[in-house]
């Protein structure tokens, strides 16, 4: 299972110190959305010169002009980009033009969406890599939220996922055995006094 580091930062020198810290133990590094919002598509930059071996994941959270947004952040040096479901099939369809043309790669971020199993076949359909079962930080923050109906909802999907959520040293496993192929872990990590021994941990969680 691979393990995808959410840096929900807002410098780039934060993210580059953050990345530094767990890249040895991930395989997917991710510049949150907050972070591509404040510092832009030299971020994205600066992350893949600095770790030209990991996955960088941009995190647009695309609502409109998929093929635009996806193009520059491949131009930029990004090796996946996020759409999210609740857009037109047409922007997804667009942003894995783009990814097509750059021998890159699109995930569908089912953040807010009902039917997430639904979503998530068409979204397939559509050409993305996989697709985020996703419960972002308001919503984990809501009252009754349980990561185990993200789970179930991959299980139903029936096509690759990871699972985002607050996922954590202690509940990573269950995304594993729910057959996730990839584990976000944001807070967990960036928000740890130790982020190197926070990233090691999760890792060793689902080794
Ligand atoms: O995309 C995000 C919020 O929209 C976060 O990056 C994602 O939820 C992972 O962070 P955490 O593990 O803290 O939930």
């Amino acid at each position: 299972m691979q393990l995808q580091f959410a840096m929900d930062t807002l410098t780039t020198e934060a993210a580059l110190t953050l990345a530094a810290a767990a890249a040895p133990h991930v395989d997917i590094l991710e510049l949150g959305t907050p972070l591509i919002k404040s510092e832009g598509l030299s971020a994205i930059t600066a992350i893949k010169q600095a770790h030209p071996d990991k996955i960088v994941f941009a995190d647009l959270k695309t609502m409109d002009a998929g093929e635009l947004e996806a193009d520059i952040a491949f131009t930029a040096g990004a090796d996946l980009v996020t759409v999210l479901g609740t857009a037109g099939d047409s922007t997804i369809a667009g942003a894995v033009t783009a990814a097509k043309r750059h021998g890159k790669g699109v995930v569908v971020d089912l953040i807010g969406v009902q039917d997430k199993p639904a979503r998530a076949r068409e979204a397939v359909a559509l050409g993305a890599d996989f697709v985020e079962m996703h419960a972002g930080l308001d919503e984990q923050a809501e009252d009754g939220f349980t990561l185990d109906t993200l789970l179930r909802d991959g299980e139903a999907a029936g096509v690759p996922f990871s699972v985002a959520g607050g996922l954590n040293e202690s509940t990573v496993a269950a995304a594993q055995a729910s057959g996730a192929r990839t584990a976000v872990a944001g807070s967990a990590i960036y928000g740890a006094p130790d982020v190197a021994a926070a990233a090691a941990a999760i890792r060793a969680a689902i080794a």
